[in-house]
């Protein structure tokens, strides 16, 4: 997680985008707040133009300008706060927003001549709350507080009856004000995505088991666990969990020693975890040798592939010791149990199938290690729920 150095964001989109709706019901409030409050003092500015131009066609021209304005924001204020706007609509909102804004402020200028003096101050201040107050990404808020920018000074130039010296005065004025708003935006950008990145680190250490990398139990538990975590139904129907475990794992600690034991379970975490699908299945160090596969929608033959595979793989991989003089074989001993999530509501099926899933696991180590054993829990599966299946050659129970 890269923080690009100009933008203060992230540079790869796909971690700004994680960031950006992580973020997203504060972007939504603080677009939602900001307008309202922007527009509110857009309307009470009426009052200058009043005290400027008196009342007469000119000023009710400006006072349809500014009801342009609060038409607009007030509309996207509404959308950002009552609506699921996504992040690309919250943008749009955003800019579109700013723009209605932009363009009724120049058409006020243009129309009072004579205190562009005073809009340069006033564009001053909206150019801060566009850097910083109206969520936006960095590009955009750069774009439209600089082309704001050049667009005032152009009608400076073409309608102000100002002297050669206000007009320096008026282009540094601007031009601090985007300096200072940039710099800010940017120092607000990185300090929120680095708070992100210290976030994420942590759930990732407080989920994750540090030997292996897989999850540990507390996330297990905590997460993976809660009902209707695993929607299977999205995958296609079934869930399907794999309990693995390391066979003899206390004779390869007795005779290589803890850190080759270490580096065994090391190999195994990988392996798993290359066989599984990223972002789909999950992979849990269980207990010390042991390791639990969770497979959304995955049914029972999907299960038991999988645990084959891991099987064979295994027992063909060899792990170097922690001195790298010898290398370490061993096998691993599996129970697959399916179930369909939607049967009980979703509440205990994880426990239901991890408790199966481990009888048969030490059933398969029972039958003789480097084994699968395999169970559909499914209600109407031909067997009746949580009995085993009948033997299919090649499939369950096999070696
Ligand atoms: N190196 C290492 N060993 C661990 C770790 N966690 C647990 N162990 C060891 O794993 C061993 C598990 O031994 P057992 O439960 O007897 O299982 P086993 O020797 O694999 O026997 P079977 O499962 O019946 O094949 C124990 O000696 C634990 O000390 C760990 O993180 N690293």
């Amino acid at each position: 997680m890269r923080i690009h150095p100009l933008t203060g964001e992230f540079a790869l989109p796909a971690d700004e985008t994680a960031f950006l709706v992580h973020q997203l019901p504060q972007t939504r409030a603080l677009l939602g707040y900001t307008l309202v409050f922007c527009t509110l003092f857009y309307v009470a500015f009426s009052i200058s133009d009043l005290a400027a131009l008196g009342y007469g066609p000119t000023y009710l021209k400006l006072c349809a300008a500014r009801a342009v304005v609060a038409a607009t924001a007030g509309t996207c204020a509404w959308l950002a706060y009552h609506r699921p706007l996504s992040l690309h609509a919250t943008r749009i909102a955003a800019c579109v927003a700013d723009v209605v804004a932009l363009a009724c402020f120049m058409f006020i200028a243009v129309l009072r001549p004579d205190e562009f003096h005073w809009h340069a101050m006033s564009l001053g201040i909206m150019l801060i709350v566009i850097y910083l107050f109206i969520p936006n990404s960095f590009s955009n808020a750069l774009v439209l507080a600089w082309g704001a920018t050049a667009v005032f000074l152009a009608l400076t130039v073409t309608y102000g009856r100002l002297t050669a010296a206000d007009d320096v005065t008026m282009v540094m004025l601007l031009v601090l004000a985007n300096a200072f708003g940039a710099l800010a935006a940017r120092r607000f950008n990185q300090v929120s995505r680095e708070e992100y990145q210290a976030r994420v680190q942590l759930q990732h250490t407080a989920a994750r088991d540090h030997l292996t990398g897989c999850f540990n139990r507390r996330y297990l538990h905590e997460t993976l666990m809660r009902p209707g975590q695993v929607r299977a139904a999205e995958h296609g129907g079934l869930v399907t969990v794999v309990l693995c475990d390391i066979d003899h794992f206390k004779r390869i600690n007795d005779t290589y020693g803890h850190a080759s034991g270490d580096a065994v379970l090391r190999s195994f975490a990988d392996l798993l975890r290359r066989m599984t699908r990223d972002g789909v299945d999950s992979v849990v160090r269980y207990g010390g040798e042991e390791f639990l596969a969770i497979l959304p929608g995955t049914d029972l033959e999907g299960g038991i592939h999988l645990a084959e595979r891991l099987r064979t793989r295994f027992a063909d991989t060899s792990v170097l010791t922690d001195d790298g003089t010898e290398h370490v074989r061993t096998t691993a001993s599996f129970g697959v149990a399916c179930a369909d999530p939607a049967a009980d509501g979703g509440h205990h099926v994880l426990r239901d199938l991890i408790a199966i899933a481990d009888k048969l696991m030490y059933d398969a180590k029972r039958g003789g290690r480097d084994r699968v054993h395999a169970r559909c829990a499914c209600a109407n599966d031909a067997a009746g729920p949580g009995r085993e299946r009948p033997r299919r050659a090649g499939l369950v129970n096999r070696r």
